[in-house]
């Protein structure tokens, strides 16, 4: 599959230890930065992988800040994308089955290495239901994206 993924610079580590992990189970990774200790504003790197996957660049998009707060906030703010902020494996499974999201966010101050790799497993193996109640529910959250792009 192919991932684009971006961090600011309370997630770069942790993003630097999912990018070797997607490699090796045959991932292609679309790093859009950042690589280091000096503050950044996550939006900046949100919006890339976010126009990524929405262009179909990229099939999936991972973001990680200090929280995935901010991560996830900005990535939602972009047509097209359902970002879930996830630190458990029952919601990575669920947001998938359930949200169909196409983007994850992560917080490197709140999980360690190893959960944040199993998240991102089940994450990016996990189907959608196509349960047609979900279904639904998805579109009724497309059709506001398309109200409040008219009316802002
Ligand atoms: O947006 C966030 C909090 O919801 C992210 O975790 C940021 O990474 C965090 O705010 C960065 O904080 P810092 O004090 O500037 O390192």
């Amino acid at each position: 599959m192919k991932i684009a993924i971006g961090a600011d610079h309370a997630g770069y580590r942790l993003k630097d230890t999912i990018v070797p992990f997607l490699q090796a189970q045959g991932h292609e990774i679309i790093d859009v930065g950042c690589n280091c200790a000096d503050s950044v504003d996550y939006p900046d790197y949100a919006v890339p992988v976010c126009d990524k996957v929405v262009s179909g660049e990229a099939e999936r998009g991972i973001l990680i800040c200090g929280t995935g707060i901010g991560m996830s906030i900005a990535a939602n703010k972009t047509p097209g994308i359902r970002c879930a902020l996830v630190h458990d494996l029952f919601s990575a499974k669920a947001t998938r089955e359930h949200n169909d999201t196409n983007v994850l966010a992560m917080g490197e101050r709140v999980i360690g290495p190893g959960v944040a790799e199993e998240i991102v497993r089940v994450w990016l193996e996990t189907p959608f239901s196509q349960g047609l109640r979900h279904q639904g529910r998805i579109d009724k959250v497309k059709a506001l994206e398309s109200q409040y792009s008219l009316h802002p």
